[in-house]
């Protein structure tokens, strides 16, 4: 089947009207980006957030007509709400006459001047986490290292920016929808002490999701933006597999105290883990360290210790790329069935050697951190009486 095309679909929305101002959706500039992939598409709507949630029937609107072409077999549209600040460079520019979002209550995240950069006020750290390549554990390690930071007594939230794959309705039991209490800014959802946030709470999980470099972009950001994540000491955050564009907007836009790296042991893994650190590195995030996961089997039954995957890989790598080796995590079936399950094994079952394994990693970042902003401090006055 040929595939749906961008301008059949513009098209298409061209016949949605918003009652408001007589125009349709495409007159007005709303139509932001729109992304095709066999039969699903994804829309995204640039809105005024003044506007918000009584644009919902518009939203609906637009889905219902794109669902209706044929051969489209499923069709998204999210709402995203322009920001005021100065698009990176080589962005394209903002559409003119466009809301602006600067002097928004409640402390929402802003962009600094200039730089395009998101901050959440009220967040002292923002970290994310980050792997070269899917499947090697980022979000299991991302959740029991949050949870990790909670366990030693640091105020820590969780944003899954794992939009390509959101894994926190599932690892944390979430299935209620998080409640606004303004209609401008989300409650985020606490689990087990955490503060946290997925689009997978917002969109249902049967929704394909296929979103371009920029749409991850928005929709991170209205994360960060638009939640009332209050005072924290960390905000993680599970960042989308992978150093493709979308990771590298993300990791320059969002103000980002440090990145820490998971890994398996293998070569090929570890390759991906080098372009990882690299991609942090070109936009000067200092790179926290390197996590090995799945770094050796215990045997469930006997509790026996096997190198099956060339166990320290991670840590000669971390080594030679002159970066800290934070810590090495077995692969075990109870760290897997814990997350599956929705009680991830920092809660579910706190004083195995595994939960420890955790807090030890989540204690040298912490320390890393503190250290951090300890540095940034200026120099103490020294006064010679
Ligand atoms: N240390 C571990 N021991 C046993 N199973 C693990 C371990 N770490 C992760 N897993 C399991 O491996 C699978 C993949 O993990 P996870 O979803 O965290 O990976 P990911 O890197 O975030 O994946 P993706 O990139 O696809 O989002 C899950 O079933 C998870 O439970």
């Amino acid at each position: 089947m040929a595939e749906i095309t961008e301008s059949a679909i513009r098209s298409v929305l061209e016949t949605v009207i918003d009652p408001v101002t007589a125009k349709s959706v495409v007159a007005l500039g709303m139509v932001g980006g729109v992304a095709t992939r066999g039969g699903h598409v994804a829309v995204t709507l640039d809105v005024d957030p003044a506007r918000g949630p009584s644009l919902e029937p518009l939203r609906q609107a637009c889905e219902q007509a794109v669902r209706a072409m044929p051969g489209v077999l499923s069709a998204t549209v999210v709402m995203t709400a322009e920001r005021a600040a100065a698009p990176p460079p080589g962005a394209p520019p903002a559409r003119p006459g466009g809301p602006a979002r600067a002097g928004h209550s409640h402390g929402p995240a802003h962009a600094a001047p200039g730089g395009g950069r998101i901050e959440v006020p009220g967040v002292k750290h923002i970290i994310a986490v980050a792997s070269g390549k899917g499947g090697v554990g980022k979000s299991t390690t991302a959740v029991n290292l949050a949870l990790g930071l909670a366990a030693i007594g640091v105020r820590t939230g969780l944003l899954d920016a794992d939009i390509y794959g959101p894994s926190m309705p599932r690892m944390l039991s979430v299935h209620e929808k998080p409640e606004s209490t303004d209609s401008k800014q989300l409650k985020p959802i606490e689990r087990y002490g955490l503060r946290t946030m997925s689009i997978g709470y917002i969109v249902n999980e049967d929704t394909p999701m296929i979103w371009r470099g920029p749409m991850v972009s928005s929709a991170l950001e209205q994360m960060l933006r638009d939640v009332q994540w209050g005072d924290l000491d960390v905000m993680v955050v599970d960042m989308p597999p992978g150093t493709g564009d979308a990771q590298l907007t993300l990791a320059q836009r969002v103000a980002l105290s440090g990145a820490v790296i998971v890994s398996t042991p293998q070569d090929i893994a570890l390759v991906d883990a080098r372009k990882g650190l690299n991609m942090f590195r070109k936009v000067a995030v200092p790179v926290l360290g390197i996590i090995e996961n799945m770094s050796y089997f215990l045997c469930p039954k006997c509790g026996e210790r096997s190198e099956i995957f060339g166990h320290g890989g991670a840590h000669e790598e971390a080594d030679k790329l002159g970066v800290p080796f934070l810590g090495e995590i077995p692969l075990h079936l109870d760290i897997r069935t814990t997350s599956d399950e929705g009680h991830p094994i920092v809660v579910a079952r706190p004083d195995s050697p595994h939960a420890k394994v955790y807090k030890d990693i989540a204690q040298r970042v912490w320390q890393q951190l503190a250290e951090k902003a300890a540095g940034a401090r200026p120099a103490p006055r020294i006064v010679v009486r």
